[in-house]
């Protein structure tokens, strides 16, 4: 298994809105999204498109949301994730344990913002840097 393209870049904030217009006024990034609420994943995203991928803005949805604790101890928010493609996220988790990474909660794919199956390992398995996996739209056996 090996990553294919890097889809995202996950940035955590305590208000997408906010964000998106710094990016819109700031860098002339005038497609964002409409914010959208994943109550199960405890967020609400929005996307900024940029020529080779996405910024992933993410804003806490209650005080059990994985953001929750990245900003309390990052108040002003920061870079949470990367995001990688992967052909088939059942065959990129196995792999992942196999070369002795920590895949992150059960391990069992989640549908993620794109409607794909995600997994998330360990920051301290790549340099203190949370990954995401994204199986390809159109991927998986
Ligand atoms: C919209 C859906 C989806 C998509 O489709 O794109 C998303 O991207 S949702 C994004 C949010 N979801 C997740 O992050 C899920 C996976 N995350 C987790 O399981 C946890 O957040 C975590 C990474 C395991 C951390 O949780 P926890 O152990 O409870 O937090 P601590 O604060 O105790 O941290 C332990 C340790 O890890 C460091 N850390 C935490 N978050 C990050 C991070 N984003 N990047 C790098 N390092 C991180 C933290 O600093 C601690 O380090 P030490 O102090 O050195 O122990
Ligand atoms: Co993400």
């Amino acid at each position: 298994m090996k990553i294919g393209r890097l889809n995202h870049v996950g940035v955590a904030t305590p208000d997408v809105e906010a964000a998106a217009k710094g990016y819109a006024d700031l860098y002339g990034a005038t497609d964002a999204t409409p914010a959208k609420a994943f109550p199960k994943l405890g967020v609400k995203v929005i996307f900024v498109s940029v020529p080779n991928m996405q910024i992933e803005l993410i804003e806490p949805l209650g005080e059990d949301s994985p953001i929750h604790k990245f900003l309390e101890k990052n108040p002003k928010g920061g870079q949470h994730h990367m995001c990688f493609e992967v052909p088939d996220i059942i065959e990129a988790r196995d792999a992942m344990r196999a070369r002795g990474a920590t895949v992150l909660g059960t391990g069992e794919p989640y549908i993620g913002a794109h409607g794909v199956p995600v997994i998330f390992v360990h920051p301290k398995d790549t340099g203190g840097v949370l990954v995401e996996l994204m199986q390809e739209p159109g991927g998986g056996h």
